[in-house]
């Protein structure tokens, strides 16, 4: 699939005016991204995700490096290049609040440049996409949040951008909603074949609709793979083992020694070690530990990861071990 996107050794750094400190907001970044796809940029507080974002939408400027948008180069044909993009930035608030749901289409998709009648059509066709049809004379300021955030991003499709930049499209918003928003992004990109990049602190939203996820940590990608793959490549490495009785401390200390990452909780009768491999045949190491006192293993079973756990121990240093294990 061609891409869409290109980010090329994009490095950006803010000076603090104060003291004059200087902060590396992002390192060497370089990701592309493909048409029509849903890609999901990642990454605890502070790591890069707004400055990457804003460098793709133009409203900064890398240090070194270039963003190149549908073949056009931010820097040098920034105008032709921006009108390949639409950005839900700042959730609801770029809505005007005393027109209408109808009036606010009408005025953006002008503001873009849509013709009259195309956006007559478009609109309409918006209106019942997001289920919004019901509302199209009420003032925004009357809607519900999930209303609002929904009409934001049909805003941002009334632009008929190639790509839709949504910083939290679904903070806030109740579950059903959050839902709904999901179910409609999934089908704009296959109908329209659009391309969407999300950033989210939600890992459900991830995991559901993303293909694909760049996570940035300290303003450097420390992954960049498909959601499924990561699925994959955790779930074989993690597992619940039950016991029939309890581990010795030396056992203990070997298991700690050699994996790290894992937990022991003892019960009346039995007890739980759940542990996180780097590789799966490690299991016959741990299993040989466990006979050295004869410890009864009742069961082993592979543990369900999901994304948000799996974003943590990515987060947390895990991902030497996970590249080892996907190389
Ligand atoms: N205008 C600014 N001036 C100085 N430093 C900034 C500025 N904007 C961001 N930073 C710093 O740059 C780094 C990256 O910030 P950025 O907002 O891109 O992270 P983020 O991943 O979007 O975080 P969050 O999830 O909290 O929004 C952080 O250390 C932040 O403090």
């Amino acid at each position: 699939m061609e891409a869409i996107i290109k980010v090329e050794g994009v490095k950006k750094a803010y000076k603090k005016r104060k003291s004059k400190e200087v902060i590396q907001a992002i390192n060497d970044v370089s990701f592309d991204v493909k048409r029509g796809e849903i890609l999901g940029l990642l990454g605890p507080n502070g790591a890069g995700k707004t400055t990457t974002i804003k460098m793709i939408c133009g409203l900064l400027t890398p240090d070194e490096g270039s963003i190149t948008i549908n073949g056009n180069d931010m820097k040098t044909q920034r105008l032709k290049a921006l009108k390949h993009i639409s950005a839900v930035l700042e959730g609801n608030r770029n809505l005007y609040w005393r027109l209408t749901v109808k009036e606010n289409l009408e005025y953006f998709a002008g503001n873009r440049g849509v013709s009259r009648k195309d956006a007559a059509f478009l609109i309409q066709d918006l209106l019942h996409k997001f289920n919004l049809k019901h509302k199209e004379n009420e003032l925004v300021n009357r809607l519900s949040r999930g209303m609002q955030q929904k009409l934001a991003i049909a805003i941002a499709m009334s632009a008929e951008t190639d790509v839709i930049l949504l910083d939290e499209p679904t903070l806030g918003l109740d579950v059903e909603t959050s839902y709904e928003v999901r179910s409609i992004l999934q089908s704009i990109v296959k109908e329209y074949n659009r391309t969407i990049i999300i950033s989210s602190h939600d890992m459900d939203v991830i995991q559901d609709i993303c293909e694909r996820t760049v996570i940035i940590n300290n303003g450097n990608i420390v992954i960049n793979d498909s959601v499924k793959n990561l699925l994959k490549l955790f779930e074989v490495r993690s597992y619940s083992i039950t016991l029939g009785g309890f581990l010795s401390n030396h056992q203990l200390s070997l298991i700690s020694h050699k994996f790290p990452h894992h937990t022991y909780k003892k019960e009346t009768f039995q007890s739980i070690l759940e542990i996180d491999l780097a590789k799966s045949e490690e299991i016959y190491q741990i299993i040989d530990i466990l006979k050295m006192d004869e410890t009864p293993v009742e069961a082993i079973d592979r543990r369900n990861v999901n994304f948000e756990q799996i974003f943590m121990k990515i987060i947390k240093g895990e991902k030497s071990n996970a590249f080892a294990q996907s190389s």
